[in-house]
């Protein structure tokens, strides 16, 4: 791989104790300028912390997580780093839906590496989350090498297949509103189509309930899906999830949670319990 630029700086903020800062950098990977947030709890002034990263959904950049979920406050009490990378490539010169729509192109990378023209010039999403910014951050920013996983929607998508597909890089996985199938949904279909071609066996490394039920995980999985999602159950598909762990008798805790939707209000209600389950399986705390 080749070795990305430094960091620069865009915006530096104190906030409970620790640093909110966004970077931009040149990709080597997505051959463009990418910006990304991070949230530095206080520990990191003094010793290495570990990472939860945080993959956003459709439309969204780097900054929806920073400003709408409110996990600052409990991550700067738990010594837990936070990485928000952006949802997709981004420039001028990066190819877009032909239509502009929102579930495909800029802002819906979909977390793959994308094989079909013209998009694989830039959409390696998958191996930009995985790869890059980990080795970049790293060893730019006190960072120790523990990491965790954790999404949004397409977000919650790229958090289960990246962290099950590479169980040994993380020590926990757990989605918000995850789209579980995106074989088998509209969203997923068109974006899996564009990025990788019409051959459908190519898609099932990019699906969640598809890997679930093949591999099983060796590690934790929380997802919380709200009741009452406009998206839920047609493009998010919960109950795929659901089988595939049963399936491959593995104990992911699938919370249906009454009352609630797809916005960052649901985020802000149980993102303190996400926080909480992958400082546990990152040694920050005891169980
Ligand atoms: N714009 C789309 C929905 C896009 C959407 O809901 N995006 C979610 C992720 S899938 C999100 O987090 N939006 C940004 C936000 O709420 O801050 C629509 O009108 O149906």
């Amino acid at each position: 791989m080749t070795t990305s630029s430094a960091l620069i700086a865009v915006s530096e903020q104190r906030c409970f104790g620790g640093k909110q800062l966004r970077f931009k950098h040149q990709s080597a990977v997505l051959h463009c300028e990418m910006q990304f947030s991070v949230f530095l709890p206080p520990q990191a002034e003094l010793h290495k912390v570990p990472a939860l990263y945080w993959l956003s959904g459709l439309t969204c950049t780097d900054e929806n997580f920073s400003s709408k979920a409110g996990a600052q406050r409990v991550a700067a009490e738990l010594g837990l780093a936070l990485i928000m990378p952006d949802t997709s490539p981004r420039g001028a010169d990066v190819a877009d839906d032909p239509d502009g729509a929102y579930d495909f192109g800029l802002g819906a990378g979909f977390y793959v590496n994308a094989t079909e023209a013209p998009f694989a010039a830039h959409y390696q999403m998958y191996d930009y989350i995985l790869q890059e910014l980990p080795a970049l951050l790293q060893a730019e920013l006190p960072l120790s090498a523990a990491k965790a996983i954790s999404g949004h929607s397409m977000g919650g998508h790229g958090a289960l297949v990246i962290g099950l597909r590479n169980n040994a890089e993380y020590r926990s996985i757990s989605a918000f509103s995850p789209i579980c199938h995106p074989m088998n949904c509209t969203w997923g279909q068109k974006a899996l189509r564009g990025y990788l071609g019409d051959d459908e066996t190519k898609w099932q490394q990019y699906d969640a309930a598809y890997l679930l039920a093949k591999q099983g995980s060796q590690l934790p999985i929380l997802v919380d899906q709200g009741l009452s999602d406009n998206f839920y159950p047609a493009q998010l598909q919960t109950d795929s999830l659901v089988k595939a762990a049963e399936q491959a008798g593995v104990a992911a805790e699938i919370r249906l949670q009454a009352g609630y939707d797809h916005s960052y209000y649901f985020i802000a209600s149980f993102i303190e319990q996400h926080l909480r389950f992958h400082a546990r399986h990152l040694g920050l705390t005891s169980a």
